[in-house]
């Protein structure tokens, strides 16, 4: 049977990355992406932005909502202090899979937990599954019609704190505009948009940072 996108791209990562190496894993995906076939993973330019974001605020617990091939983990994980730890909800099991065998080619898996199923039965399991008070940071990249139920989940759940930091990806392209109005209109986020380019194109877009303000 012909191979998908994802294990083409995993193929990419063992032929080109070096164990242990998540710069380099990184590295291959992009080249992949931007060379042979493009694939929705945040991307260099919007990745350097995702780094800067979480260089900043130096989390111990994050939360990716999305995880697909893995690439955003890997982007996250190599900057966290070995202590933290970052939970990706990832609810294809062929993703998911793929998605474990690149962050263990990249050597974070002791950072890394992927937990396979959907973000609205997982996100109100975090406290006694997962013995997680509060997140500081959340990572929104999955389908774009969660991100508001599942903010307002989160928020339900009281696993945002007065300072959590929500990072989205795509508000422009494919666009969340539902979720931007709410953050941009609500008197509990301060937000502010960091202008770019989809990934491995010219067209625009953006990720939106919104703080939570409790
Ligand atoms: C509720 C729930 N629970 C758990 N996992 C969940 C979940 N909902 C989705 N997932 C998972 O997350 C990923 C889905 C990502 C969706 N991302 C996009 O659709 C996306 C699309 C583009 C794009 C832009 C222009 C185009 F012309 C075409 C595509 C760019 C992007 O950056 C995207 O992120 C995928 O791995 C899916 O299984
Ligand atoms: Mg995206």
């Amino acid at each position: 049977t012909r191979s998908t996108r994802p294990q083409r791209l995993l193929n990419a990562v063992r032929k080109h990355a070096t164990r242990g190496d998540p710069q380099s894993v990184i590295s291959a995906i992009d080249h992949f992406c931007r060379h042979s076939e493009w694939a929705m993973n945040i991307g260099d330019e919007k990745g350097s932005i995702l780094d800067s974001v979480v260089s900043e605020l130096n989390p111990e617990k994050v939360l990716e909502l999305g995880t697909y091939c893995g690439y955003s983990t890997v982007r996250i994980a190599r900057l966290l202090p070995p202590g933290a730890r970052l939970i990706t909800l990832e609810f294809n099991a062929d993703y998911a899979a793929i998605a474990r065998q690149v962050i263990a080619w990249a050597g974070l898996e002791d950072r890394v937990q992927l937990v396979e199923g959907a973000s609205e039965d997982w996100i109100p399991r975090m406290k006694e599954h997962f013995g997680i008070e509060t997140f500081d940071f959340v990572f929104l990249d999955h389908w774009k019609d969660r991100y508001l139920p599942d903010t307002k989940l989160m928020e339900d759940c009281g696993l945002l704190r007065k300072g959590t930091v929500l990072l989205a990806d795509n508000v422009i392209c494919p666009g969340v505009p539902d979720y931007l109005q709410y953050v941009r209109n609500s008197l509990s986020y301060k937000s502010c948009y960091f202008k770019s380019h989809l990934e491995y194109t010219k067209a625009e877009d953006g990720l939106e940072k919104s703080v939570f303000l409790g």
